[in-house]
């Protein structure tokens, strides 16, 4: 399957309110033409919006949302997906006009998290004005990156491999407490970072459960000083750290973790790995990060 990056996040959220200030004034997005009293649509680039949160009931995601190139690509993953006995529900008029997107599919993964496979969103053409200078890495690299958790994890690897077409880049062992809510019990719970494009990972898979069904997304920023003026608006804004600054071993990001509302956490990085696909080779990494990333509680 032709799948070119993470396009879009959609998120369902208890407190609005609350995901607009930490969305706006801290994490330096900007609100998007289509925004209403119970959806912020935020753009962060050329693309009309990158991350839709929805006023509701509870913080969850609604969607990951994965780019194809166009309505053929769009279209062989549909008779993939439904080959490989996997349900496919197609997108009605509403649904497009509502994403600004061509064409798309809805899916769920082995570990029941949903995803939405499109083509054709619309951009937008204006210059956007971040409110602190501040420029995220986009472009062919995709959103960023998102880490899913999925119960089974070998299942999951499989799909996203083997069916999405995703490159494995590496894994890494997690101690039976770092995975409380494992459905087995094992001496270890391999954890697996992957992409379809050169991105180092686009996407994270965890081996366990958590209610929001998001770990975190990462979004990258083209200064290490638009990530250290993250880190003072979330100080100054009384935002938990999740972990300390630090560089992870696998993309060589340097990045903190900030609790977001509802439960999971945002990612604020720069200087991510660029991978060569033809010549990448999976590995295991032994540590998660090179220095920092202390979590705290
Ligand atoms: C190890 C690592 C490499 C690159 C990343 O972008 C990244 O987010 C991580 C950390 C992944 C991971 C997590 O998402 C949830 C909490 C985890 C499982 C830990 O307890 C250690 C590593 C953490
Ligand atoms: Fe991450």
């Amino acid at each position: 399957m032709d799948i070119r990056a993470l396009g879009y996040l959609r998120l369902e959220t208890a407190t609005l309110d609350e995901w607009r200030r930490y969305a706006l004034d801290v994490l330096g997005m900007v609100e998007a033409p289509g925004s209403t009293e119970d959806t912020l649509c935020l753009r962060l680039d050329d693309r009309a919006y990158r991350i839709v949160i929805q006023a509701g009931e509870s913080d969850r995601l609604l969607a990951a949302g994965w780019e194809v190139a166009n309505a053929a690509a769009l279209a062989r993953a549909a008779e993939e997906l439904e080959a490989a006995g996997v349900p496919v529900k197609t997108a009605d008029p509403a649904e497009l006009a509502e994403r600004r997107v061509q064409g798309l599919i809805h899916v769920t993964d082995p570990g029941g998290n949903p995803l939405e496979i499109y083509w054709g969103q619309a951009q937008d053409h204006s210059a956007l004005g971040t409110p602190y200078g501040n420029r995220f890495v986009t472009g062919d690299l995709g959103l960023g990156h998102v880490v899913l958790p999925v119960p089974d994890i070998e299942s999951a690897l499989d799909f996203y491999e083997n069916l999405l077409g995703f490159q494995l880049r590496d894994s890494m062992k997690l101690p039976p407490q770092a995975v409380p809510t494992a459905t087995e019990q094992r001496d270890f719970h391999w954890m697996h970072f992957l992409s379809p494009n050169r991105r180092h990972h686009s996407l994270g898979l965890y081996p366990g459960a958590l209610p929001p069904g998001i770990v975190h997304f990462m979004v990258e920023l083209e200064t290490l000083d638009d990530v250290g003026r993250g880190l003072d608006r979330m100080r100054a804004a009384g935002i938990p750290i999740a972990s300390s600054l630090g560089r992870h071993t696998n993309d060589r990001m340097v990045s903190f973790y900030a609790q977001a509302p509802g439960g999971f956490q945002v990612e604020y990085g720069w200087d991510g790995l660029v991978v060569d696909p033809a010549t990448w080779v999976a590995k295991e990494i032994t540590a998660d990060s090179f220095w920092g990333h202390t979590w705290n509680g």
